[in-house]
């Protein structure tokens, strides 16, 4: 009764993996943008989880029924040597014993045997051979499905809501396709074809053997009223307890650091407290009717029950004592497949429910595709009136309007928390705007086919999130065509060669398997990759956090070099770094308060003068002395200048 609560193991890469990757083209209708952060579904939903299941397992149907009719054979073939038992018995207690109806029996028995393991070994085969298919189509939909949502999406519950799904709900369905459908044919046909040899022999004895069988089916239905609902809660349960756990993983470096164990895990342990608490109450209420459905169906009562009666109807003279064998050999054992019926129903439930949860997942809106595509003409980016907020009330950004030309370089800076991050993720679509209009090349990037899109806009963002490949198809992901003369010349120019060299496998080092980069290295594959990719727009994130300087000097150049002649939009969070930029877009609260050149700003006295003052006073002069992520000017000294050798 009690379902599995054992989880598989937090992967909390799934999502870095999907961020690292451009959004594919989707191949279904235009849908509503979905802004759920939390994984909850946001997507029109099936009309139940008994649907969403019969949707899902569609593929495989014809095989699960081919499974469970074998099944179903096999089962009644099972009960064959059984029923032979008893006609033995009959046989050889009747004298004068039929040697020939003694070995017919015996033959009928051996052939049932042959044929028992045939065709429930057929029933294995088919439906194992129909789960891999299953589970290996859902994932491949899933992963598909996860690749066309849009990034905001990927928020920090995602990794724990993908987990349960690719590994969790897609096990559910295992478990009901591999071994619960054979098993609910199985457990239904024996009990039938028993008790309707049973009516041959004696109707009436046969009519008492049922009595434990009808106490157990009432006992049953008492524990399973409401059972869907409830274990629908319990996978949800499941679901957050798995969310709050890969939550927890990933910020245990912090967690240890600053001693916040307690406070940090608090959420974990919220979510258990409740998980625990939601099982405790539902499971509590059902042991007692559990217990006394096992009780009457348990051998030793069959034994009883049997044994007792037919005592009685032997006394009565309504049957020989050797009529009594069969009962004996067959009637006990009645109840087994029920068993096996209540683990299959169990597991049913939970395929429903991960059915359901599934479903929700795979109806989450994709980013919409156009209708009517069009192709962008050029490589001017323009920002018409554009206003967004996460949350659909709370406006992110207000009314920005900037041009950027292009071949030149806009700066955004402004306030942590200005809207910088948000603005720049509009151009390759990480959102799309609730009001006003990105467009690239005079085309609105809403109207862009994501494959055209991806060709035009590249970006390079500090949360790097290398997917789980080699180095060579990290640095080739967006032209998978490439081939290693052109990924080393991307590496060279990103300053990341010398360090895939020294690396034993080189190229063929997977990223975190035998490729351990630091987070600056890591950032320059990435600025390989974007070098690679030869998109004409570009969104920068400048580089901080790295405290190596040679490292960080090393991405500034490289950043240099992929700047030129593109189209570039970087968010800057030194302005020592942008003062030669062609323009700067200064944020305040989601507006643009300011935009003009270094010079012009700082002679404005305005927002930006005072920032570049805070600046001056922070930080000596001569704390910021690299080079700016911009388009080259004459008298740049060259990308080469401060960037260590490859
Ligand atoms: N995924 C998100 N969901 C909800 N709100 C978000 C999300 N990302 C950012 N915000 C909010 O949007 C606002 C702007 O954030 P954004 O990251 O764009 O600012 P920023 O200027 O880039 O900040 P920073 O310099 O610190 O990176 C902030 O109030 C932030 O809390």
């Amino acid at each position: 009764m009690t379902p599995d609560t054992t989880g598989g193991t937090a992967t909390v890469e799934d999502t870095a993996a999907v961020r690292g990757a451009p959004a594919q083209p989707s191949a279904g209708p235009p849908t509503p943008r979905g802004r759920a952060e939390d994984g909850a579904p946001t997507g029109a939903q099936p009309t139940g989880d008994g649907a969403a299941l019969r949707l899902l397992i569609a593929p495989v149907r014809g095989r699960l029924v081919a499974g469970a009719v074998c099944q179903a054979l096999g089962s009644v073939a099972a009960v064959i040597p059984y029923i032979c038992i008893g006609e033995l018995a009959l046989a050889l207690l009747d004298p004068p014993v039929d040697r020939r109806r003694v070995w017919a029996v015996v033959t009928v028995a051996a052939l049932a045997l042959v044929a028992r393991f045939v065709l429930i070994g057929a029933a294995g085969a088919i439906s194992h051979i129909a789960d891999a298919d299953l589970s290996h189509h859902l994932r491949t939909r899933l992963a598909g499905h996860l690749g066309r949502l849009p990034l905001g999406w990927f928020g920090r519950r995602a990794s724990g809501r993908v987990k349960t799904a690719v590994q969790d709900e897609v096990s559910a369905l295992h478990t009901l396709v591999a071994h619960a459908a054979n098993d609910f044919a199985g457990a239904a046909v024996t009990p039938v074809a028993t008790l309707a040899y049973l009516f041959w022999v004696d109707w009436r004895l046969a009519l008492v053997s049922m009595v434990p069988l009808v106490l157990f089916a009432a006992a049953y239905a008492r524990i399973t009223q409401g059972y869907g609902e409830q274990m629908r809660g319990y996978v949800g349960a499941l679901g957050r307890i798995n969310a709050a756990a890969v939550e927890f993983v990933r910020g245990i470096a912090v967690v240890k650091a600053f001693g916040q164990g307690r406070r940090a895990h608090a959420r974990f342990l919220r979510e258990a407290d409740a998980f625990a608490e939601a099982f405790h109450d539902w499971t509590k209420p059902m042991l007692r009717p559990f217990a006394l459905a096992m009780a009457a169906v348990s051998g030793p009562t069959m034994l009883l029950v049997l044994l007792g009666t037919g005592i009685g109807f032997v006394e009565a003279g309504w049957c020989e004592p050797v009529d009594l064998v069969p009962f004996l050999v067959l009637g006990i054992g009645l109840a087994g497949p029920l068993l096996n019926l209540e683990h299959s129903a169990t597991s049913l439930q939970l395929a429903r429910a991960a059915a359901g949860s599934l479903a929700g997942l795979l109806n989450t809106p994709t980013v919409p595709e156009p209708g009517t595509p069009r192709s962008p003409d050029g490589h001017r980016v323009e920002l018409r009136g554009v206003t967004f907020g996460y949350d659909g009330r709370t406006p992110v950004l207000r009314g920005v309007d900037a041009v950027l030309e292009p071949g030149t370089v806009t700066a955004l800076v402004g306030a942590s928390g200005s809207g910088k991050s948000t603005l720049a993720g509009l151009l390759p679509r990480f959102a799309d705007p609730d009001a006003g209009a990105v467009l690239i090349g005079g085309a609105d990037v809403r109207d862009i086919p994501s494959d055209v899109l991806y060709g035009q806009v590249g970006f390079v963002l500090q949360d790097v999130g290398l997917p789980r490949v080699s180095l060579h198809d990290n640095i080739a992901l967006a032209r998978p065509g490439a081939d290693r003369a052109q990924v080393v010349e991307a590496a060279r120019a990103a300053h990341v060669h010398s360090v895939i060299e020294a690396l034993p496998r080189g190229y063929d080092s997977v990223y975190g398997e035998d490729a351990h980069l630091s987070g600056g290295q890591a950032q320059r594959v990435t600025i390989a990759r974007a070098l690679l990719a030869d998109t004409p727009v570009l969104v920068l994130d400048e580089a901080t956090s790295w405290a190596d300087p040679e490292s960080e000097a090393a991405i500034q150049d490289a950043l240099s070099r992929l700047a030129v002649g593109r189209t570039v939009l970087v968010i800057a969070h030194r302005l020592s770094s942008i003062t030669g930029v062609d323009q700067i877009l200064v944020l305040d609260d989601g507006r643009v308060v300011e935009r003009g050149r270094h010079a012009e700003l700082l002679a404005a006295g305005g927002r930006y003068a005072r920032l570049w003052a805070a600046r001056s006073v922070a930080l000596p002069a001569t704390a910021d002395p690299d080079p700016l992520p911009s388009r080259p000017h004459a008298a740049d000294p060259g990308p080469d200048a401060t960037a260590p050798k490859e």
